[in-house]
């Protein structure tokens, strides 16, 4: 876990949030443990047929998809010359304005870095936990084993130490920089207990990027949408909600403008 002295001041409430999290965490794990005597492994392809039978479960994943995308969203509205430069990329990779191939989704360098430093930013998944299969000592702490312990991908993902611009927007820090590679950079998880669907998730998250600036304005209004933009007042920085997930406390407004409307200077 980082010292409090290294996060950007904004992130300390969201510490102390997490700390809370991970106590109740800690408490209800124990407490499921104690009175159901379970201390098996979870079984995921249960946990995922699960999610398709359940109500709440549908739910909870829209919720999970959509504030993965506000981020996104948010990020390009807020610096339109980077948007440029995807779009750039994105004419250059489709001139004919096609359906995006995989092969052209992943070709795309700087979609990706624009994927990669909005997750940095904004890890939507925004702690990881592991239960200590033994005692433990880290830094003269003594963790005992069965401790649930979370690391915290907010206030670790803008470490000074790694990043030239730790708290900005910059896609080309994250160049050539695999997600989840490193313990520092883990919007995913780390290690063999990492999320699944990553690869799945990344490629879900460009296609639809590329669909909204390249394609489905297109076909819905004769014009090519250009730019996100946003809609009425918002704070920025965004002001963080206390859900389990990392969202903004208040919903993100943004509009589509189509290209005419950009190139006229009607933004
Ligand atoms: C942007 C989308 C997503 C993000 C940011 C995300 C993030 C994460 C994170 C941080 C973990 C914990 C990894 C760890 O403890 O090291 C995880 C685990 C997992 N995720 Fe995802 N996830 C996403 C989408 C999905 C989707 C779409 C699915 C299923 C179709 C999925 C299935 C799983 C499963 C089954 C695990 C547990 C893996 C294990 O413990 O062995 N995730 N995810």
């Amino acid at each position: 876990m980082h010292s409090g002295t290294r996060l950007h001041n904004g992130r300390q409430p969201v510490l102390a949030i997490m700390y809370t999290a991970m106590i109740k965490t800690i408490l209800v794990k124990e407490c499921y443990s104690v009175f159901t005597n379970k201390r098996n492994r979870v079984d995921f392809m249960q946990l995922l047929v699960d999610a398709q039978t359940s109500d709440k479960n549908k739910e909870d994943t829209g919720s999970y998809k959509a504030a993965r995308w506000d981020w996104i969203a948010y990020n390009l509205a807020t610096h339109p010359a980077i948007q440029k430069i995807l779009q750039k990329e994105i004419d250059e990779t489709l001139p004919e304005k096609g359906q995006p191939t995989y092969e052209a989704l992943i070709q795309m360098e700087y979609l990706d870095m624009v994927i990669n430093e909005s997750m940095r930013l904004y890890p939507i998944a925004n702690r990881v936990e592991r239960m200590s299969k033994a005692s433990v000592e880290v830094n003269g702490v003594t963790i005992p084993k069965g401790t649930v312990v979370m690391v915290s991908t907010y206030p670790l993902h803008p470490d000074p130490d790694l990043w030239p611009e730790p708290e900005a927007f910059k896609p080309e820090q994250t160049e050539g920089q695999e997600l989840c590679t490193k313990i520092t950079k883990i919007p995913f998880g780390a290690g063999p207990r990492n999320c699944i669907s990553m690869r799945f998730a990344l490629l879900m998250m460009k296609l639809a990027l590329v669909e909204v600036l390249l394609l489905q304005l297109c076909h819905m209004q004769g014009d090519r949408c250009e730019f996100i933009s946003i809609c009425g007042l918002i704070m920025i920085p965004l002001e963080l909600g206390k859900d389990g997930f990392l969202t903004p406390k208040n919903p993100i407004k943004l509009k589509l403008k189509p290209k005419a409307t950009v190139d006229s200077g009607q933004l």
